[in-house]
């Protein structure tokens, strides 16, 4: 519902809005200009003292009024002259006509009514209330999303348009949302919808003697400057005729001859929040406030270009599920729990094999679950897990579902999630409780599938296949990606000696044809993965990368895998081969935005994104390297490059382990052990952890780490749930 409210609409009125927000923008720099041109009024001195200044000058003064930005204007018709001037509030003097400026005035229209009179104007109201509710349905998407709204500062992972539409809403929010609302108000009170004030009427009981010079009336004197909004001087012709202030406490009506104040009328609460509302939309005699509402607008159009973005890639990730069997009658019911789509794409290639092996198969949304779906022979749930752990955006609502329904037929489980988050694929685990409470048959073990990963897919569609009694391919890339050939420029190799043959291999993108010239590779940052099709398989190999695309070459270690058909393929690959190969982001490993040490820690070939992110630090961040190999003369990675970064101090410190050396014989974990003062005062520093190489190797390294931190009164889920501690594990 929520993302309903948000996502289409946002994409229809992106372009509506952007024309408002950025006329908004460029016009909450007028108070500020202001502030620096505008003379000030000075204190000490009385409304009556400049209204007689001025009527020397003016004998057919109409009103003085004090504009919003501080400014003092005086309206007048003598007869040969009339107009309105701005006057020196010390003096009186005339500063020259006062003149809004034609820009100005065009970007005021473009802003309230898109230069298209009361309609345009119904719209821009229209497109306020939209802006309200963007803001809103937003703030609290990004709060489901990050795990609830006590977690909405919490870094925001995400590929950079998931980034940049999270970070830009929630420092815009709270500005888009008092703009909007006040605009909405606005617009409300240009159509009648709020009452306006109504001054008072006129007395009868003025005295009607012959009018006494403006600067002697008393309750005009009574008034200083500074608090004028506006003073209306009787008509000439009239003898009965008043003056009427107005100032932010009400409306006073003064006797032209006597000077006495004949009557007051109080602001009432809705004048004053209509001249708050509107000092809060404007930024008039709120500079400050005004260029911060100006700074939020300013970002509305790139929320909107990335959030057209997001928009799109969730559309196209949508599986278009050919021949979905109808609920009732359908043999096996496949419920999907996603957020971002991709479990959707899973989804649909599990519906069309088991369609192809002669099952009748419905799919839906978890949250759609019903009586008819748990009559099927079999249920197979796939579902993502979000913010702390907790259910996708259609999931939402489906425990509580499952709870009102009748049925059991026998289920399996798969989630997808990311070990990088201290709730691995928690929600599907809660899916699988409450199902197995239920009483529902297991038909599988629940297993889960990491960072989207086509071989753990692959293994679980041949598992379920054993219990089915046939064969289940399912080969399924998360994002059917365009592969680009790239050409082996260069490749050294390690440890054979030692058992563990691994290669650092550099690749080029090919010259082009036509021009001999280097063709450009993609875009790819340390620590994003590549995606190699071993040829003859459709299912890519994912390697972290050790170069970014600024290195000019594409880089990776390759640790030979006995029977992996990828490993292999790349280890016989000759320097001008090619392979075909695709980026996918890793936005979740990367080192934190700021200079807070880094404490980067690897074993094997998991160096390489390690090693980019040391190469990437020309401007000498802290970074401490922790490395495991097994012998210093033989898969000592990176030895020469990593002598080099600690000269020039790319890398501050290195620490090696060696489990094959004579004299050494440690682990990485020993070292992170034996360095715990250190590592704590990094941590103190605010440090973040990388982590990066084997599974066996990641859990020694966290028991290593739990000692270390807990003095500090930490541990590590809090550190994994705010980013300070991220892996990349294989
Ligand atoms: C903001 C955010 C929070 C996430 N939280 C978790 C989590 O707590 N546990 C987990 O295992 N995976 C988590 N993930 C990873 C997703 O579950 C995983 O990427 C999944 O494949 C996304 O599937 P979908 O595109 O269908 O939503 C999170 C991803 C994001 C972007």
């Amino acid at each position: 519902m929520l993302r309903r409210l948000h996502g289409l609409p946002g994409v229809v009125l992106a372009l509506g809005l952007t024309v408002v927000a950025v006329t908004g923008a460029v016009l909450s720099l007028q108070p500020a200009l202001d502030r620096a041109t505008v003379p000030t009024v000075p204190s000490g001195t009385n409304v009556a003292d400049l209204a007689a200044q001025v009527a020397a000058r003016h004998p057919g003064i109409a009103a003085i009024r004090q504009r919003p930005d501080g400014g003092i204007t005086v309206a007048f018709d003598d007869g040969d002259a009339r107009g309105v001037e701005r006057v020196d509030p010390a003096t009186g003097a005339g500063l020259g006509p006062y003149q809004v400026s034609e820009a100005t005035r065009v970007i005021t229209n473009l802003h309230r009514s898109f230069l298209a009179g009361d309609a345009g104007r119904a719209v821009a109201g229209i497109g306020a209330l939209a802006m309200l509710a963007l803001s809103l349905s937003g703030t609290a998407l990004l709060a489901r999303r990050l795990g609830g709204a006590g977690a909405l500062l919490r870094p925001i992972r995400g590929t950079p348009a998931q980034r940049w539409h999270g970070e830009l809403g929630r420092l815009a929010g709270a500005g888009l949302v008092l703009s909007s609302f006040t605009g909405l108000w606005m617009s409300a009170g240009t159509f009648g919808l709020i009452p306006e004030a109504q001054g008072i009427t006129r007395v009868v009981t003025a005295s009607s003697g012959a009018p006494a010079p403006v600067g002697t009336l008393a309750a005009l004197r009574s008034v200083p400057l500074t608090d004028l909004r506006e003073l209306r001087f009787p008509d000439p012709s009239d003898p009965t005729d008043i003056f009427t202030l107005r100032t932010a406490a009400g409306e006073t009506q003064v006797d032209a001859g006597t000077g006495a104040a004949l009557a007051f009328a109080p602001a009432t609460t809705l004048e004053r929040i209509n001249d708050l509302v509107r000092t809060l939309h404007t930024g008039r005699g709120a500079w400050l406030l005004g260029l911060l509402l100006g700074l939020a607008s300013a970002a509305v159009p790139v929320l909107g270009a990335t959030g057209i973005i997001l928009w799109v890639r969730r559309r196209a990730a949508r599986p278009r599920v050919a021949a979905n069997a109808p609920a009732h009658g359908a043999d096996t019911v496949i419920l999907v729990g996603s957020e971002g789509n991709s479990t959707w794409g899973f989804a649909g290639t599990l519906h069309a094999a088991l369609t192809a092996a002669g099952h009748r198969v419905h799919i839906a949304a978890m949250n759609d679950v019903g009586t008819a779906h748990l009559a099927a022979d079999r249920l197979l749930v796939l579902t993502a897990t979000y913010g702390e752990g907790d259910a996708p955006a259609s999931a939402k609502s489906f425990l509580s579902r499952l709870a009102r329904l009748e049925g059991r037929p026998p289920v399996a489980v798969l989630g997808f999630g990311d070990r990088n988050f201290p709730h691995f694929c928690r929600f599907a685990q809660e899916v699988a409780d409450a199902l197995e409470a239920k009483g529902c048959p297991r038909l599988l073990p629940m297993k889960r599938v990491d960072r989207r990963s086509s071989q753990e897919f692959a293994q679980w569609g041949r598992d379920l296949g054993a219990v089915l009694g046939h064969d289940l391919t399912l080969s399924h890339v998360a994002e059917p990606p365009k592969s680009v050939p790239l050409t082996l420029a260069g490749r050294e190799l390690y440890g054979e000696a030692v058992g563990t043959p691994v290669a650092i291999l550099r690749f080029e993108a090919p010259l082009d044809p036509r021009t001999g010239a280097p063709g450009r590779l993609p875009s790819f940052a340390a620590g994003d993965l590549v995606g190699i099709l071993p040829p003859g398989d459709a299912m890519p190999r994912f390697y972290s990368l050790a170069s970014s695309t600024r290195d000019g070459m594409l880089e990776i270690c390759v640790r030979l895998r006995e029977g992996g058909l990828c490993s292999t393929f790349l280890h016989a690959l000759a320097p001008g081969g090619t392979v075909n190969a695709f980026i996918r982001e890793n936005p979740a490993f990367r080192p934190t935005a700021g200079r807070a040490p880094l404490i980067l820690i690897g074993a094997g070939a998991g160096i390489g994104p390690l090693a980019g992110f040391v190469r990437a630090n020309a401007e000498g961040r802290p970074m401490h390297l922790y490395w495991g190999g097994r012998s210093a003369a033989s898969d000592f990675l990176y030895e020469h490059e990593l002598a080099q970064h600690l000269a020039e101090r790319r890398l501050t410190s290195l620490a090696t382990a060696f489990s094959r050396d004579a004299e050494g014989g440690a682990y990485v974990q020993d070292r992170i052990a034996a360095d715990a003062p250190r590592l704590r005062e990094l941590l103190k520093q605010g440090a973040q952890i990388l982590v990066c190489g084997g599974r066996d190797m990641a859990e020694a390294v966290t028991r290593a780490f739990e000692p270390v931190v807990r003095p500090l009164g930490l541990d590590l889920a809090t550190l994994k749930s705010c980013g300070r501690y991220v892996e990349d594990v294989y």
